[in-house]
């Protein structure tokens, strides 16, 4: 084959695809973003979270919330904050099945998709890479970093490696009011995933964890009123 002819059928073939195709053939999208957020309880996670895809959407991106399926919490249709702020959402088991039930046609005009409840899908980093990597998504996560041990909770620490920016919230500790960096778990239930609110957790500071926590045979704690005048701080912002 000459040398001509090769040239000749490669220039025809790159005239041939469009602009919205790159010579492998996959599609070309503006470059995705990955942003964390996360945090103990009552830090601010879903009201962040909130904020900035409501922020997008009066942008005039289109946007899309999803939060696991597991957390039936306040509503099952809408993200809810602690303090009742709402949004619509897509409630779901894991988040491979988001893009075949939203539909490819409605998924390929998405720019924003936010994930509350991150701890609890399992598939979060393989998700996050194809929305950002490959179809150009701007990627919004909120979750709990820490799960009542203080031990890494679900997937969510695996996605900081993929990240753009990471911000770590704070509560305030119920018990003196100083920054909580940690949730508390007031009953003696021991599995690793249990939904709740200020029920059955509380967020702390590191002297009450370990005073509370660390004990052995700790005591069943009260459940304690409901408190909304909590301050949010961030603790870092990278
Ligand atoms: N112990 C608590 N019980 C109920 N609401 C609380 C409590 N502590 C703080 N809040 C409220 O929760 C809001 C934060 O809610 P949210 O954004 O849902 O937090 P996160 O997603 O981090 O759990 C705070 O602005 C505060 O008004
Ligand atoms: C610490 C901890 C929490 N959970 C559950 C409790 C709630 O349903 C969610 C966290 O909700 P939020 O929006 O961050 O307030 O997670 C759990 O299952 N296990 C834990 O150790």
């Amino acid at each position: 084959m000459s040398s001509s002819f090769v040239k000749s059928s490669i220039s025809r073939n790159l005239n041939s695809i469009s602009t919205d195709a790159d010579p492998m053939g996959s599609a070309i999208h503006d470059s995705g973003e990955i942003h964390v957020i996360i945090g103990p309880m009552f830090a601010g996670k879903t009201t962040a979270l909130l904020r900035r895809v409501k922020s997008e959407s009066d942008s005039g991106r289109n946007v899309v919330l999803i939060k696991s399926s597991k957390d039936t919490r306040y509503a099952i249709d809408a993200v809810v904050t602690h303090d009742g702020v709402k949004f619509p959402c897509w409630s779901l088991p894991d988040l491979k099945s988001f893009k075949q039930k939203f539909g490819d046609d409605a998924y390929e005009v998405l720019d924003v998709i936010g994930i509350d409840e991150a701890q609890f899908f399992d598939d979060l980093y393989d998700f996050c890479c194809e929305a950002a990597d490959l179809d150009g998504k701007t990627v919004v996560v909120a979750g709990l970093d820490g799960d009542y041990l203080r031990r890494s909770f679900g997937s969510v620490l695996e996605v900081v490696p993929l990240a753009d920016t990471i911000t770590k919230l704070t509560a305030r500790c119920e018990l003196c009011r100083k920054r909580a960096f940690f949730t508390l778990r007031k009953t003696q239930e021991t599995k690793t995933e249990l939904i709740g609110g200020a029920d059955v957790y509380m967020p702390v500071c590191r002297q009450h964890y370990v005073n509370l926590q660390v004990e052995a045979a700790r005591p069943v704690l009260k459940p304690h009123t409901v408190k909304t005048d909590v301050s949010l701080e961030e603790a870092v912002v990278v």
